[in-house]
């Protein structure tokens, strides 16, 4: 029929079907009440003994008062009062005459915030109580009156004065909403609170009272609901009317008491949904740094728009590579780990360095580290510069730069430059990179295989540049034959005479 329905299991092996269970069930089917959740069916069939009833949405009474998220104001928590009286009360006069399991869990909220009563008759489908004294069993425990602790032999539908008894227990935690029978910061497990309340020594253990959070109309009924003697315990029709009192602020018409609950409710909701978009920007944040680490800052920009990124052409930039020579061999010596923390400390100083240029790291390829200057924002011819000051900086780097697991060996680093026209795009989908195409990095390549350890090996496109600039101090290496190019005039870049090593 397409209805949600909670499906409650027995640890029963056997349910007879007697005239009077089936009387019982007779009496079930009949009670509709707003305050009692319907009974909507059992199975009495071994292995699948259970009984079936409306499932409310909200969950229990009990995880809605343990959930700090939600508010709930006083006039709230009245309404949720009065409609667990009503529901008793009604249950009373009923056939089904008592609950002997009335505990928060067993009231459940409906979409509509109406508290219901649930797990109530049906006396011959409830689990066999455990006679285990364990902390779980015990905390089962905590709404259940002295008298009925102290019997040995509990009916499971207990008594109208035991039900009253657990009704104070709940009040209590609805006013407070600080669990289940606290009792003000004493260090009690359950099984002492249980064992105290059973044997019923004065002053009798009960929850705590003495909070400016209770009226003192609300304390006199809880310790009424919970007194000792279940003679002095008030019924739930006595109860109402005073519950009632506490109502009298509230909207008496049901549309408004509902639209009050509703409103209630968004509250909630607002508070939900500033707490989440507050955490959501967090992460939207750590994402976005992940991204702005992986492409240029423009490019994911245009990406985060939902622009497309089309290769673009830059007429002259300048591109770098560096290789640490003889890492092969370093590997080869070293392990796995060693390496690895070699290439991360080496990266991370790296790293550090070329965020003072105008310039952005390509990619990593093992000992390989390749940048460019020029793109994606172009900046005239000032990339020759950025490139030629940064791999000044990388080598001075590299010459204090100390390998961890071998101090006393020099890193080589192997520095080529090349500046000429070259194209860049994103490309993928899955993981998409920012490369970079043309013969300038095959050429830039090639410098820097060609070139010499803790040198700058630099074209002379990148010279002529460089010229422009009037600090730096370059040197003719000749004529260097570069595979596929023939033979070309390359030059060693040796200073820039504006660095002012004391400013550092
Ligand atoms: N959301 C929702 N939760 C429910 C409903 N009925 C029961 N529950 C929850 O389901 C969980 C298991 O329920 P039960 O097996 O009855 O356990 P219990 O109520 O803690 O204890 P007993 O009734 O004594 O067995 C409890 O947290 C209930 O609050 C319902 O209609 N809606
Ligand atoms: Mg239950």
């Amino acid at each position: 029929q397409g209805k949600t329905v909670v499906v409650k299991l027995t640890n029963r092996r056997k349910v007879e079907l007697t005239r009077s269970l089936l009387m019982e069930l007779k009496h079930m089917r009949d009670i509709t009440h707003d305050h009692l959740t319907r009974f909507e069916g059992a199975c009495v069939e071994w292995p699948h003994i259970c009984v079936l009833t409306e499932y409310c949405r909200k969950g229990s009474l009990r995880d809605i008062l343990l959930n700090d998220e939600i508010q709930l104001d006083w006039m709230f928590r009245a309404s949720l009062m009065n409609d667990l009286v009503k529901g008793m009360s009604f249950l009373h006069a009923s056939a089904i005459h008592s609950h002997g399991n009335l505990k928060s869990s067993n009231c459940v909220v409906d979409s509509r915030f109406v508290l219901k009563i649930t797990d109530y008759g049906l006396g011959s489908f409830r689990s066999l109580p455990s006679y285990e004294e364990s902390e779980r069993q015990c905390e089962k425990k905590l709404w259940t009156a002295p008298e009925l602790l102290r019997c040995a032999s509990l009916s499971p539908v207990g008594t109208q004065k035991g039900d009253v008894y657990s009704f104070g227990i709940i009040l209590q935690e609805i006013a407070l909403r600080k669990g289940t029978f606290y009792v003000g910061g004493i260090p009690l497990s359950c099984k002492e609170i249980v064992s105290k309340v059973r044997n019923g020594f004065r002053p009798y253990l009960r929850p705590m009272t003495d909070s400016a959070a209770l009226t003192d109309d609300l304390c006199s009924l809880m310790q009424r609901c919970w007194h000792e003697d279940p003679n002095e315990r008030p019924d739930f029709n006595q109860t109402k009317k005073i519950i009632e009192k506490f109502n009298k602020d509230n909207p008496g018409n049901l549309v408004e008491n509902l639209l009050h609950r509703m409103e209630q409710y968004a509250i909630n909701l607002e508070g939900l949904v500033e707490e989440r978009t507050a955490a959501y920007m967090e992460e939207k944040r750590k994402a976005d740094d992940l991204l702005y680490q992986m492409l240029p800052v423009p490019v994911v920009d245009r990406l985060k728009r939902g622009d497309a990124v089309p290769a673009e052409a830059f007429e002259s930039v300048t591109i770098l590579f560096s290789d640490i020579v003889g890492f092969t061999s370093l590997s080869a010596s070293s392990n796995p780990m060693q390496i690895v923390n070699l290439l991360n400390d080496l990266y991370t100083c790296f790293d550090a360095i070329i965020d003072n240029y105008d310039v952005y790291k390509v990619e990593t390829i093992g000992d390989a580290y390749m940048l460019v200057s020029g793109l994606p924002v172009r900046n005239g011819i000032r990339h020759a510069a950025e490139i030629a000051r940064t791999a000044l900086a990388l080598l001075r780097a590299v010459s204090g730069f100390t390998i961890r697991h071998r101090p006393n060996d020099q890193l080589k680093l192997r520095i080529g430059i090349h500046t000429g026209p070259c194209c860049a795009g994103v490309v993928g989908l899955k993981m998409p990179r920012y490369c970079l195409f043309g013969d300038t990095v095959n050429t830039a390549s090639r410098m820097e295989s060609s070139g010499m350890p803790l040198a700058i090996h630099v074209s002379e496109p990148t010279k002529i540049l460089l010229e422009r600039f009037q600090c730096f101090k370059l040197q003719l290496r000749g004529e260097v034959p570069l595979k596929g190019k023939g033979t070309v005039t390359t030059y060693w870049l040796l200073e820039d005479a504006t660095y002012d090593e004391q400013s550092l």
